[in-house]
């Protein structure tokens, strides 16, 4: 699975254009959500080695913030990967985690066979002293501004930890070409998946960097 600048691939899809294909190859039988899901949160890993070589070669202390869907999904794959390698990680979780999606669901419990997961009102401790902060709060599937709670704590992230969103800065519409930065995740670094949204284009253009992973789609 390669990840790269472009990942090789220069198509623009939409979030619903994403969503359709995920869709197709998961009901054309080609491959599973839960597949997808692991290759997602292996590929964000591999992202950040490409970016900063030094980050994940020792093991450190890392923040996963997870939201309600599957790119809170993303984030438990990403815990336990993490933990795997000997980090000390700390996941908060927004919103319940006895409803997610099954994909989600399944991946949340195979962490919390294995670590904790704090409530959100504590994001803000549960950051302090991060040297990785992973923001799987929202993908392709923000459909509204982010709420006060979830806004402030955008605000409190550690400046001085490596930063990086699943898919898309939570706070950012997938397809926006336009940028409200004003409450979005402060990231250095957004791993997308199989190929960049239009909000990456404009994401880059505005220094960020943006990596693909390929998913196998
Ligand atoms: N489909 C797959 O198998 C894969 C998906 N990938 C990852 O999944 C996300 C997309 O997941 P989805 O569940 O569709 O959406 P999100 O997780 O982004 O969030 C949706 C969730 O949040 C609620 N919501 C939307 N906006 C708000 C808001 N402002 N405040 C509160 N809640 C909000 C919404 O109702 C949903 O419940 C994609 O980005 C990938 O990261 C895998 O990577 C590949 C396989
Ligand atoms: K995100």
């Amino acid at each position: 699975m390669k990840t790269s600048a472009t990942g090789g691939n220069d198509e623009i899809l939409t979030a619903a254009q994403m969503q359709a294909l995920e869709k197709q190859a998961m009901a054309s039988g080609m491959v599973t959500g839960i597949a997808l899901m692991e290759r997602a949160g292996e590929g964000v890993l591999q992202a950040i080695s490409r970016q900063w070589p030094d980050v994940l070669a020792a093991p450190g202390r890392a923040c996963i913030l997870c939201g309600p869907g599957n790119n809170g999904g993303d984030g438990y794959v990403i815990a336990r990967l993490l933990q795997g390698q000997g980090w000390a990680v700390t996941v908060v979780a927004l919103g319940a985690t006895d409803r997610l999606p099954p994909d989600a669901q399944t991946n949340h419990d195979r962490w919390t066979a294995r670590g904790e997961v704090m409530p959100w009102p504590e994001a803000a401790s549960a950051m302090e002293g991060a040297d990785l902060v992973i923001d799987a709060v929202f993908g392709i599937g923000l459909t509204r501004p982010l709420s006060p709670a979830v806004a402030r704590v955008m605000d409190q992230v550690p400046r001085k930890a490596r930063r990086v969103s699943v898919d898309v800065p939570s706070g950012i519409l997938a397809d926006g070409q336009t940028l409200t930065r004003d409450a979005a995740f402060p990231a250095e670094l957004a791993v997308t998946f199989h190929c960049r949204k239009p909000v990456h284009v404009a994401l880059a253009d505005s220094g960020m960097a943006v990596a693909i992973a390929d998913i196998g789609l």
